[in-house]
């Protein structure tokens, strides 16, 4: 039943500032003193431990540029099509009635976050994106590669994702894109793929290398851009084998190269050319870019990485799923997959050594959910995990992915959940390239200082961006440390870091203020209900004043209405941008 005193939630899509001793804002930086607190268990004792950071984060917005490597595939043109139908705000007609571009299915665009209370504890959320001052994808440049000469417009054609309505206003835009020839080892994707190939570097593989690098730095250069990102959303390729010598080591996988070792993949170059251009690489398909040569490369320059492939669906519904069932205490005993895919991808995808390596990226993602809970499972215990992918063209990109859970129950019942999802693969797959990158980008400004240790330097975090595993289905994490699946923590790591870099809590979901009788005199500040949501409203109507979102006549209303309070300092404070 609703009363006067009963709490809500409210939604505020403005700047805030945070007022704390611990939090300075600078021209360029926010600086926050910042309590982390953990555990730590020794035999049977836990024990509370607290450190002490600093956390400071540039607060310009740099202009960026996104090189996609299979710009002409479909995720490519889609991720093109997004920014440009957002950017230029259109609307296009369905059979079922208008649409308008969005980004939903994008974390930092299309999603909240929940900040605190209000006077009455109401919780207040605000737009993700808000919490720092962030890229948005809209003011992204976009470039990149593809072993297909076709351009974007073409391509977008191609890849039947959008709806035509749409692909006709877009066409002009996109068919002046054209992607930059690029490295193609046949032995590395599908046989199929051949037919496609016809825009390809030639040349050893330090000549290709180099041409990658200097591509990079024209595409920076002749678009003004302050910082480049590279990420791959080309064909999965096989595995490569990791061998000693080859591309063990930084210096090994150098030498490699410049000796044509056989063994090195397009995208493994790609990822080489990319941390020598000092940009950070993110691999949104499956295979091991990443050896160890790689990896070591991007410490040593001090460059982030991000991977592998993008959790868009079924192994979504799966990190979400598996983790409440086992959180619960149910036992999940089989877990069955199957994928019909009609795109380019599944075509790819039929070849069994690029299976394979979406097979491995598709089958770990329960492991670390399964090993939490010893009462369910002994400890080699784990559920049959089946991966199944079929190519099937009649469907296009409109992927079908079924899925059968069965877990046992109390006193030795069975439950079976089957699901049927059905989906553009495509419009999964293209929120969260948006995401990767503006969260790559935003880690770029973030550095953290132990307080009362070391020389007081400012570190980036690890090279090898963990902070990007919500995202991934396969997350790389920095040797000797643990990957988490789980989707609501990989969330809450994002959320409770970039809340740490204002100096703000995790948010802890224990709502006590509506637990207690009376908590803090909230009671009272509910008796002064109607003072407290006339001030709320006053300055509100102030920020939006200040952020210039109101007309002149809009504001001469608001003027009436609230008092003159509402237009004082309206051109003065900081915001959180
Ligand atoms: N939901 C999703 O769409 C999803 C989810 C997770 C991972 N992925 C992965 O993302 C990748 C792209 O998916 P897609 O649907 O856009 O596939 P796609 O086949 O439509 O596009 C891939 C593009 O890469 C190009 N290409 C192949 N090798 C290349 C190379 N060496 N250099 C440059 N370009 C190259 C191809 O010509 C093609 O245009 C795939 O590896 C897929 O497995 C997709
Ligand atoms: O994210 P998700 O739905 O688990 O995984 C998807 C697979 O099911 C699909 O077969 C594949 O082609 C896509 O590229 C993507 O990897």
């Amino acid at each position: 039943m609703h009363s006067k005193y009963m709490a809500s939630l409210k939604y505020k899509d403005a700047a805030f500032t945070v007022e704390s001793p611990d939090v300075t804002y600078t021209g360029d930086e926010i600086l926050a003193k910042y309590t982390y607190e953990t555990v730590v268990i020794e035999g049977t004792k836990a024990i509370p431990t607290k450190t002490l950071f600093t956390f400071k984060t540039k607060r310009h917005v740099p202009k960026t540029g996104l090189m996609l490597v299979g710009w002409g595939g479909n995720n490519g043109t889609t991720t093109t099509a997004g920014i440009l139908a957002n950017r230029m705000k259109l609307s296009w007609r369905t059979k079922e009635g208008e649409r308008h571009a969005n980004y939903f299915g994008s974390l930092t665009q299309a999603s909240t976050v929940r900040l605190g209370n209000d006077k009455f504890g109401n919780s207040v959320y605000v737009p993700f994106h808000r919490l720092l001052p962030m890229l948005h994808p809209n003011d992204l440049v976009i470039g990149g590669w593809d072993i297909s000469k076709q351009d974007l417009g073409d391509a977008m054609r191609r890849a039947q994702v959008l709806d035509a309505g749409l692909q006709d206003q877009l066409y002009p835009h996109m068919k002046a894109l054209q992607p930059l020839p690029s490295i193609y080892f046949p032995d590395f994707i599908a046989a199929n793929q051949a037919d496609r190939a016809d825009n390809v570097l030639t040349g050893s593989k330090q000549e290709q290398l180099d041409a990658v690098r200097a591509h990079i730095r024209d595409f920076k250069a002749s678009h003004s851009l302050e910082k480049v990102i590279v990420l791959w959303t080309a064909n999965t390729e096989r595995f490569a084998a990791v061998e000693e010598g080859n591309n063990d080591t930084a210096e090994n996988l150098l030498a490699a190269i410049e000796r044509e070792e056989e063994e090195l993949s397009p995208s493994t170059l790609f990822a080489v050319a990319s941390i020598l251009e000092g940009c950070s690489y993110i691999n949104g398909s499956p295979q091991n870019t990443f050896v160890p040569g790689v990896i070591d490369l991007a410490q040593q320059r001090g460059v982030y990485v991000g991977g592998d492939d993008f959790k868009s669906g079924q192994t979504k519904m799966k990190s979400v799923l598996v983790d409440f069932l086992v959180s619960a205490g149910i036992k999940p005993t089989s877990i069955v997959s199957y994928n019909h895919l009609g795109n380019n991808d599944g075509k790819n995808l039929s070849a069994p050594q690029t299976f394979r390596s979406k097979e491995i990226s598709k089958s770990n993602v329960v492991d670390d959910m399964v090993a939490s809970n010893r009462l369910l499972y002994a400890e080699d215990e784990h559920p049959d995990h089946v991966v199944v992918i079929k190519y099937v063209p009649c469907v296009g990109d409109s992927k079908r992915a079924m899925d059968e859970y069965t877990s046992e129950i109390f006193m030795g019942g069975t439950n079976t959940i089957v699901m049927h999802n059905t989906c553009e693969d495509s419009l999964l797959a293209t929120p969260l390239i948006y995401d990767l990158v503006v969260l790559t980008e935003m880690a770029e400004r973030i550095t953290v200082r132990r307080e009362g240790e070391g020389d007081g330097t400012f570190e980036s975090f690890a090279s090898v961006l963990s902070l990007l595993s919500y995202l991934i289905k396969a997350p790389l994490v920095p040797p000797g440390t643990p990957v988490v699946n789980a989707l609501f923590a990989q969330r809450q790591c994002i959320v409770n870091i970039f809340r740490a870099c204002l100096g703000l809590p995790p948010d802890n979901n224990m709502l006590l203020e509506h637990k207690l009788v009376d908590f803090m005199g909230m009671a009272e500040s509910r008796n002064h209900g109607p003072v407290l949501v006339w001030l709320d409203l006053v300055f509100t109507t102030r920020q939006l004043i200040r952020e210039k979102r109101v007309t002149e006549g809009m504001r001469f209303v608001l003027y009436l209405l609230l008092c003159p309070l509402t237009l004082a300092g309206q051109d003065s404070g900081v915001d959180s941008r």
